[in-house]
């Protein structure tokens, strides 16, 4: 028989009333067996998710300060929920043991990860699933990275024995046994590795959206939704911002083609977005598939006489980001220049001036130069390798809004090309190149 795995985030399980319509979507279909909870999100935009609470909790304890009143907050709004719902759980107990645990000193990652918890308990009381601890089932290596292997074989055989449950999203076990979060959104890659353990038909994941949008709706107006798409579509825009799946979602499923479908909870009659292995191009119609970006980048240009004749030269000048753990974007490159393209997270503490003084040293750059507050704005589809022009479009729409292009740089893969702009410029760029492909109703 075919099983869905169906995933709720944050947004879909923030309030009693959002509990209900998660019900009635469970148990509108017996092929809905395995659940996998976020913790409660943002009921109105400016409210504060659990998770976010939880990693306050935690900090406030490490620096001695008193977090009770936050975790009192944690609690009230799980007690509403519990009591919007009418259901006789009582929560005290796991309450106590949370902030017992706390005060005893625990990890971040413990802290953060019973937002899921508790709500898999509420869950699974509500929809009369059993609740299964992913501490139990999701396991990390000694490093800290998901063990799919050992995963798939211990869910396999748990599954196998019980026929519908709820399984916290967001964490697992470490090989010691102690709680090991995914990085933040991860719940989307908890139900894509039940989704892989018991080979389902599809892993829904449920949101409060309709599916993947053409460009984020925070950015451009009611932008149109995407039919379908490809896993390594979706990897391109997640990974560059679209922020509706974490980016690490598709490779639990990918070798299996299991497809996702994004859902909107608060309709659940859309169909959403397919993500599969291949979907069809329709490029006559709008030839991109997607845009997303992100913003706070900083470029680290340079140039020198006769770079490639030099042998090893880009290699001496990426030695120097391994030897200081610095990941970078994109190296875009020309005949005597090559620019570096690294996330200002990754130059904090005196990271960049160390990075700058090494390179001078090491590779007596002709001309150094740091373009900080830099975007990155990624225009991705498969339809590009097919249809000339995708490129002249992107740059026109641009130049007619006085944006400044820094950096340009296009995949091997001809499925993406990215524009480095200045962070102000973000918004009107994302706009202006949804415009010059999507035509109006
Ligand atoms: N291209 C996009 N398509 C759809 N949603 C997007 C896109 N880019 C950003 N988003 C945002 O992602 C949000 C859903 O992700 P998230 O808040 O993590 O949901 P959940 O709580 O359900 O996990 C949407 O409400 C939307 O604002
Ligand atoms: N609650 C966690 C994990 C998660 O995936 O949440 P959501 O599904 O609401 O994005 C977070 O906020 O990071």
């Amino acid at each position: 028989m075919s099983i869905k795995v169906s995933k709720f985030g944050g947004t879909s399980l923030a309030s009693a009333e959002q509990f209900k319509k998660v019900k009635e979507i469970i148990l509108s279909d017996e092929s809905r067996q395995y659940v996998v909870p976020s913790a409660p999100g943002k009921r109105y935009s400016s409210d504060t998710k659990v998770t976010d609470m939880l990693y306050k909790c935690h900090q406030l304890y490490s620096e001695g300060l008193d977090f009770k009143p936050t975790f009192d907050i944690i609690c009230n709004r799980y007690e509403e929920i519990v009591n919007d719902l009418k259901l006789g759980l009582d929560l005290t107990p796991h309450f106590n043991e949370i902030y017992t645990t706390i005060v005893k000193g625990t990890t971040l990652d413990y802290v953060a990860s019973r937002g899921e918890y508790l709500n898999g308990i509420i869950l699974s009381e509500l929809i009369n699933f059993q609740f299964i601890d992913a501490k139990d089932i999701i396991f990390f290596n000694e490093e800290g990275r998901l063990d799919l292997d050992k995963t798939k074989e211990v869910m396999r055989q748990r599954l196998s024995n019980t026929p519908f449950a709820v399984i916290p999203g967001f964490y697992g076990a470490l090989p010691n046994g102690e709680v090991k979060i995914f990085s933040r959104g991860g719940s989307d890659i908890s139900g894509a590795v039940v989704a892989r353990a018991i080979k389902a038909e599809v892993y829904e994941n449920w949101t409060d959206v309709s599916g993947l949008l053409i460009a984020d709706p925070g950015v451009v107006n009611n932008p149109k939704p995407i039919d379908k798409i490809t896993y390594r579509e979706l990897r391109e825009l997640s990974y560059m911002g679209a922020k509706v799946l974490h980016e690490e979602t598709i490779f639990p499923v990918l070798e299996a083609g299991i497809p996702i479908n994004i859902r909107n909870t608060n309709i659940p009659t859309d169909p959403g977005t397919l993500i599969l292995k291949h979907a069809e191009v329709n490029i006559e119609k709008i030839p991109i598939t997607g845009i997303a970006g992100k913003k706070d980048f900083t470029v680290i240009a340079i140039e020198k006489n006769q770079m490639n004749a030099q042998i090893g030269y880009v290699r001496k000048l990426l030695s120097i980001f391994e030897e200081h753990r610095v990941s970078f974007e994109h190296i875009p490159s020309g005949i005597d220049s090559v620019s570096v393209v690294v996330d200002d997270q990754q130059l904090q503490n005196g990271k960049l001036e160390t990075l700058v003084k090494e390179i001078r040293n090491q590779c007596c750059p002709d001309l150094l130069e740091v373009h900080p507050n830099m975007a990155l704005v990624a225009t991705v589809g498969h339809g590009m390798a097919y249809r000339p022009g995708i490129a002249a479009t992107i740059f026109s729409a641009l130049y007619e809004a006085n944006v400044n292009i820094r950096m340009i740089d296009q995949g091997a893969s001809e499925i993406n090309i990215i524009v480095g702009i200045e962070n102000e410029d973000f918004e009107k760029a994302i706009q202006v190149i949804y415009k010059a492909f999507v035509p109006e109703e």
